[in-house]
Order: structure tokens, then C-alpha cells, then sequence
């Protein structure tokens, strides 16, 4: 684990919030199930124009090269591969404890690779979090990282200063720069929180949402970094169907945006009918890599979370679900 306590966009990165207290959705005073629907085309639009992100190169931007990662005697990544494309949604799938956090960690500078390399747009993957986010990657945590006593307008500025510009005597003097930059990130918060469905709750504690709009939250806050690149890890999980379908959307607008995406999910369906292409990590092995169709019919896949006969295991892959054994959350290292 990296000795940052947090990354570029104040996420702690230890399961900890600001006050200590964590934010796995027990404190989310409202439980009642809200409406929750895909993002308003013309606010996708309207991002998409400030954010400037989709550069139309055919170049992959993220590029993970025999990323090995070895924690003493265990192995748990050898030789991944990974490139990423503009506009592209990969699904990263596997049974627990495959590798596929440790990877993204590897990814975001989190953890320094035993060997091998990550770059983006051509250039080594900076070792630091906070300038991992500055170069155009962001994320969010199997462990929801918000800080739970803040707004969500609030949460989402944490994630906008990274990219505020103003020099320090302006800061100081509040002057008109630091006026404009205030400016511009407060009507950026309000934009991305529309863009996630969560207008009603811009004044709310970030405490007080519900779960699965605590995890549209901390998309907001990535995105509000400019991201070209977003690494999210299990975005799905504790959802309902629905939530999980405005997911679904939601990532479908995220792409819209010109952000390439890279997804951890257990639940099959959601990653066959989200991604445009799926890698099946096991025991830290890139086993399969292709279509969803293509990783859906592979034999190996199938064996891969045998636990379930395969005839079970074979057909939660043909109609989703998480498959058993690849479902429960122990063992977490993010
Ligand atoms: N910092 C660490 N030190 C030692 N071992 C670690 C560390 N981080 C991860 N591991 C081990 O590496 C392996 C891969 O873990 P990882 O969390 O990446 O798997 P995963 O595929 O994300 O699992 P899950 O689906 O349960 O989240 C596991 O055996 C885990 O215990």
C-alpha cells in the first residue's frame, strides 16, 4: 500500500473518511428506493464540451505491459496485459482474490508493479496517486470513500480542486481568478451531479444518501477530475436491480463522454451487456480475453469459477448473476 494517506481527489485510501468513520452504507439515513434514471442527454452534451476529453486517437491510452505484482511468496498478478482504447468499456472478471483490485492498484499507483509497466498516451504511469489523477486516471473503491460530514456538492469540489488553477496570492486575495475558478467548479459540481441523478441531494450530507447513490457520488467525484480513464471496482455492489440498470446507463453516458472505462463487477449480466470487451483474471493469470460472447461460451471460463457444477456455473455466465464462489468480499487489499 502506498504511504499516501489519500489520492489527488482527497480519497482516502486507507477505507477511512476524514473523520474517521467509514462509509459502507450503514449510516444512509434514507433507505427508501428512489427513481433513478440515465443521465439527461443534454447534460451528457454539455460535460462532454467542458470536459474536452475525446481526442479520436486510435492509440491505446492505457497500456499495462507483464505486470507482475509479488507480495512475499505470493504472486498475485503475473504478466497482465491490458490496453485500453478511447471510448472503450473493458469488464475485468474473476473469482476472489484473482488479482483484479491489485491490479487496479497497479494501475493507479497505488502499488509499484514487481515488474513490468503501465503507461498512459505513450508515457510511464506516474508512481503517486495524487499524480496518477493529475494525468487523467481515476477511480472508485470496492469501499465506498466519501466524506461522509461534507455535501455532495461538497464531495464532488474535493474531486474539482485537482484542477482548479489559481495561484496562491490570487487564493489569498481572493481575487478575480480564484473568483472565476470557484466559479466554474461550483457550476462544474452542479452539472456532474445532475449527470448522476443526484440534484436533490446536493445539499444533503453525503452521509444521509443512500447507498447506491453514495456510489453515484463517488462517480461524480472521479469524474469531476477530468478523468480520460475511469477504474471503477464494483460499482454495482449492494444494488438493487434497478439502481444497478441506472448503472449501467450511467456508464454508458460516462463513455459518451469520451472517458474510457475499465470495470470490476462479479455480476456477469451487468458486465456482458455493459463492456465492449471482458479479461477474465484467475489467480492472478489473464485466462480469456475477448467479446462477451466470445468469454461468455469459453469452456475456461466456465471452469474458471467451478465451485458450481458447470453446467450451473454455465448457465449464470449465459443469463448473469455473480457466479458462487466469485461473489463474497473477503481478502479486500485496495
Ligand atoms: N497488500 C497486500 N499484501 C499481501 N497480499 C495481498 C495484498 N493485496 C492483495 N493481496 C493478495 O493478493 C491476492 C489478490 O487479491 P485481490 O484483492 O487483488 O483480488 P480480487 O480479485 O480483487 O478479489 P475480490 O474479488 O475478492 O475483491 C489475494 O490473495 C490477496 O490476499
Amino acid at each position: 500500500m502506498s504511504e499516501n494517506p489519500q489520492t489527488a481527489d482527497g480519497t482516502p485510501t486507507d477505507g477511512t473518511t476524514t473523520d474517521g468513520t467509514t462509509t459502507d452504507g450503514t449510516s444512509a439515513a434514507a433507505e427508501a428506493v428512489v427513481e433513478v434514471e440515465a443521465p439527461p442527454e443534454e447534460v451528457t452534451a454539455e460535460l462532454a464540451e467542458d470536459m474536452h476529453i475525446a481526442t479520436g486517437t486510435r492509440e491505446p491510452i492505457l497500456v499495462s505491459s507483464g505486470v507482475t505484482m509479488q507480495f512475499g511468496g505470493l504472486r498475485a498478478l503475473s504478466d497482465v496485459n491490458l490496453s485500453l482504447h478511447e471510448g472503450e468499456i473493458i469488464g475485468l472478471i474473476g473469482p476472489n482474490g484473482a488479482g483484479k483490485t491489485t491490479f487496479f492498484n497497479c494501475l493507479t499507483g497505488l502499488y509499484t508493479p514487481t515488474s513490468g509497466q503501465v503507461t498512459l498516451r505513450g508515457r510511464a504511469m506516474p508512481q503517486d496517486p495524487a499524480r496518477v489523477t493529475e494525468a487523467g486516471v481515476a477511480r472508485t473503491f470496492q469501499n465506498i470513500r466519501l466524506f461522509p460530514s461534507m455535501t455532495a456538492t461538497e464531495n464532488v469540489l474535493v474531486g474539482r480542486h485537482v484542477r482548479m488553477k489559481q495561484g496562491p496570492i490570487s487564493s489569498l486575495l481572493h481575487g478575480p481568478r480564484f473568483r472565476r475558478s470557484e466559479a466554474e467548479a461550483a457550476e462544474r459540481a452542479e452539472k456532474l451531479l445532475a449527470f448522476v441523478g443526484l440534484t436533490r441531494f446536493s445539499d444533503e450530507l453525503a452521509r444521509n444518501l443512500p447507498y447506491g447513490d453514495q456510489r453515484r457520488l463517488e462517480i461524480a467525484r472521479a469524474l469531476a477530475t477530468d478523468p480520460s480513464v475511469l477504474l471503477l471496482d464494483e460499482p454495482t455492489a449492494g444494488m438493487n436491480a434497478q439502481e444497478t440498470e441506472a448503472t449501467r446507463q450511467l456508464i454508458f453516458a460516462i463513455r459518451d463522454l469520451g472517458v474510457s472505462v475499465v470495470v470490476i463487477e462479479h455480476d456477469t449480466k451487468f458486465i456482458f451487456t455493459l463492456c465492449d470487451r471482458v479479461l477474465v483474471l484467475v489467480q492472478g493469470e489473464l485466462l480469456v480475453e475477448g467479446s462477451p460472447d466470445e468469454v461468455r461460451g469459453d469452456p475456461r471460463v466456465v471452469e474458471a469459477y467451478l465451485g458450481a457444477p458447470p453446467e450451473e456455473v454455465s448457465a449464470q455466465l449465459q443469463t448473469g448473476g455473480a457466479a458462487d464462489g466469485a461473489g463474497t468480499a473477503e481478502g479486500k487489499s485496495e
